[in-house]
């Protein structure tokens, strides 16, 4: 569906995306997250034909992103910033932008899905900044497009909207849409995403399903234990104030033998807590790396 083969982004000396390649197959959601200033809306503006690479080569369903007659009708894209023009209606504003889609499609039906028929006849100025976002996504999925660019789809969005907005992005991928998702909540890319590739500094530093990502760091066990206690297994480490933590890739092996030696002593673990690894974690430890690596 996309194809991203070493694309270099720069504007004049600064190189802002650097040999990057990775690839989004057919009925994928693949979410592309990264620190701040890492290179997504760059790496973005050129898959979305709107901004020509420095170097590299992109294609998207089989053709150049600037071949618009191919590509446009194919895609819908929500921006972070829309540009709707303000003296229009939203109804308006609809079927404009989905005319110049090239997709056939009721103007009707796209807002009753994201629950905006109340304001059709409103005019875009007048708008909250939830309801814009939804007035985006409306026009984002006009016709059925079979390749979705959704950045930061639910800033602004209060938690009905999201729900509703994630159920229409499910129907659409349902009947076999592809989605590109940009998105700094983490726990939507979490749940939301079949693979997701992370961004520092220009280059992907990470890629792969939830499970790879997290695989690669350590699962962690917290708990506190009374003043009199024994000490702990010694895979535990103190971390002051009677606190213990066990950073393990073995977690229900650490947390069954640290369950034992409780039991045995008859020890009571206070806020005992066992947390799988998020993908916080990674998201961290990559931004802790150089952001200037060669690439
Ligand atoms: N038009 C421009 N001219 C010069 N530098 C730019 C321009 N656009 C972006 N940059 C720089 O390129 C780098 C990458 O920016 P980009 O917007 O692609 O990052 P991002 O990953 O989308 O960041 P964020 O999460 O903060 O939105 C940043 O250092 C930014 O300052």
């Amino acid at each position: 569906m996309i194809d991203v083969d070493r694309l270099g982004v720069a504007y004049g000396d600064f190189h802002a995306v650097k040999d990057l390649s990775f690839q989004v197959e057919r009925g994928e959601l693949y979410a592309l997250l990264g620190t701040n200033g890492a290179g997504k809306t760059s790496t973005l503006e050129v898959v979305e034909g709107h901004r020509r690479a420095t170097s590299g080569s992109v294609r998207v369903l089989g053709s150049a992103p600037t071949d618009r007659r191919a590509v446009r009708p194919r895609t819908g894209i929500m921006l972070q910033e829309s540009g709707f023009a303000p003296d229009l209606t939203v109804v308006e504003t609809v079927r404009l932008i989905g005319r110049l889609s090239g997709r056939e499609d009721s103007a009707e039906r796209v807002l009753g899905l994201v629950d905006l028929p109340h304001k059709a006849e409103t005019r875009v100025a007048q708008l909250s900044g939830g309801e814009k976002r939804r007035l985006d996504f409306a026009t984002a999925v006009y016709g059925r497009p079979e390749l979705i660019f959704l950045d930061e789809p639910t800033t602004g969005l209060d938690i009905q909207s999201r729900d509703a907005l994630w159920d229409t992005v499910q129907q659409l991928r349902d009947d076999g849409a592809t989605v590109v998702l940009t998105t700094h909540y983490l726990e939507e890319a979490q749940q939301r995403a079949d693979r997701i590739g992370l961004m520092h500094g220009g280059t992907l530093r990470r890629q792969g399903t939830v499970a790879d990502l997290t695989r690669s760091l350590p699962a962690s066990i917290r708990f506190s234990l009374p003043p009199d206690a024994p000490t702990p297994p010694r895979q535990a480490a103190p971390l002051g104030d009677r606190s213990w933590a066990i950073e393990t890739f073995e977690l229900q092996r650490d947390l069954k033998h640290l369950l034992d030696w409780a039991a045995a002593g008859d020890v009571a673990l206070e806020g005992l807590s066992a947390a799988p690894t998020r993908l916080d974690d990674v998201f961290r430890a990559v931004g802790n790396e150089p952001a200037d690596v060669a690439a």
